[in-house]
């Protein structure tokens, strides 16, 4: 309340099961729509509706049924175990009577395998690392088992073998995945729909190649973005550079 609008005119409709990044430059608004969709910070105006229905109208145990996240900067609660953090993901699905049982402890077991921190269960929060962590939280989100899934930057943190196993994770997810992302090569290769976001507006919304082109890249990054194929794979690959070239060091320069 009180407060500028920073994302307006967006609207969009993401398939169940697809995943959708949100690219944009730092500050145009990717957090704020993001926390948006998970009725974590409603919207002054507009909706967001899941399988038809306003988040926005739902009590806090159903939302989280509806939707997991995972924030930017979000850690487990330092005086919890690995295995504790993530079975607050089951929360919402508890009665306030219910005892864990089995059937919720390999939810707990398969959220922390996917994360690879199934050897780390017992351990406090406190001696993670900064990628363990955040592996815990995207744990703890998973075992939410929502329909929809909000993954605010979930490269942060993730050293490059993690960055790319967390891309087929999502890509073998059941849910509907919608993830900011700043690195627009995952965006085109891992995800079905982007979503350009640029001083708070929808500037393209469709499949990679339709709106990750080189001259949108330009206009909206001030980078320039060649699509160059894979040598061994024959994938494509999005390749970023510095619009302006870097003029070659000569003998005069050094
Ligand atoms: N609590 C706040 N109060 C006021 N303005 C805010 C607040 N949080 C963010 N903003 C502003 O809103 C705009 C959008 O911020 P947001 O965090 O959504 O951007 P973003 O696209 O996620 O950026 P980044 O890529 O840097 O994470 C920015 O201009 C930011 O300065």
């Amino acid at each position: 309340a009180g407060g500028a609008m920073v994302v307006t005119d967006v609207t969009f409709d993401v398939p169940a099961g697809a995943r959708l990044a949100v690219v944009g430059p730092n500050g145009t608004g990717k957090s704020t729509l993001l926390r948006a969709i998970a009725g974590i910070r409603p919207p002054a105006a507009g909706t967001v509706r899941v399988d038809g229905v306003d988040i926005g109208a739902l009590r806090a145990r159903q939302r989280a049924l509806a939707v997991a996240f995972v924030g930017q900067e979000e850690h487990p609660s330092a005086e919890l175990t690995v295995a504790e953090a993530v079975a607050l993901g089951r929360t919402p699905h508890r009665g306030p009577w219910s005892v864990s049982d089995g059937a919720e402890e390999s939810v707990i077991a398969e959220a922390l395998a996917a994360v690879g921190m199934a050897d780390y269960r017992n351990r406090p929060c406190t001696q993670l690392s900064g990628g363990e962590r955040h592996r815990v939280t995207i744990a703890r989100a998973l075992a939410q088992e929502a329909p929809v899934l909000v993954l605010d930057e979930p490269t942060n943190h993730l050293d490059v073998a993690w960055r790319l196993r967390l891309m087929r994770l999502i890509d073998d997810l059941d849910c509907t995945t919608i993830a900011a992302i700043h690195d627009l090569d995952l965006a085109v290769r891992c995800f079905d729909l982007v979503a350009v976001l640029d001083a708070g507006t929808l500037r393209a919304f469709g499949p990679p190649a339709d709106t990750l082109t080189p001259d949108l890249i330009h206009d909206v990054f001030a980078v320039r973005g060649d699509i160059v194929t894979h040598p061994t794979t024959s994938q494509p690959h999005l390749l970023l550079t510095e619009a302006t070239p870097i003029p070659a060091l000569t003998k005069e320069t050094l």
